[in-house]
């Protein structure tokens, strides 16, 4: 079984987010959150796919929407209780690394 982190303080989560711009707290504080626009529907769903198989890779998920031509996330750790643990932000910087190459803005 892989260990579960330890959720973050309040301080943490903000010096992590202010490496992460485009990433934003949810309004409730439970999530972080970020949508991507792209240039077509099938462009939004190749970075979904891509997404999903980090995502694999990490054994660890969003909620990962596909609009018409975007695609947004939002991330906690539900094994944490819900809480933000540094799990949530690797996975955001990973997608943040991968996203540019679909041409998200
Ligand atoms: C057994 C497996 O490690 C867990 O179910 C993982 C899978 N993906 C997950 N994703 C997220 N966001 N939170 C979790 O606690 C989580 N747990």
């Amino acid at each position: 079984m892989p260990v579960t982190p330890e959720p973050l303080s309040q301080k943490e989560i903000e010096d992590r987010l202010a490496e992460l711009p485009g990433w934003t707290l949810s309004p409730d504080g439970e999530r972080i959150t970020r949508s991507y626009r792209l240039g077509s529907h099938f462009a939004a769903t190749g970075l979904v796919v891509h997404i999903a198989q980090t995502q694999e890779e990490l054994d660890h998920h969003s909620e990962l929407t596909l609009g018409y031509n975007t695609v947004s996330l939002a991330v906690n750790t539900h094994g944490a209780g819900g809480a933000l643990t540094a799990l949530d932000f690797e996975l955001a910087g990973r997608v943040e690394k991968l996203a540019p190459a679909h041409g998200a803005e």
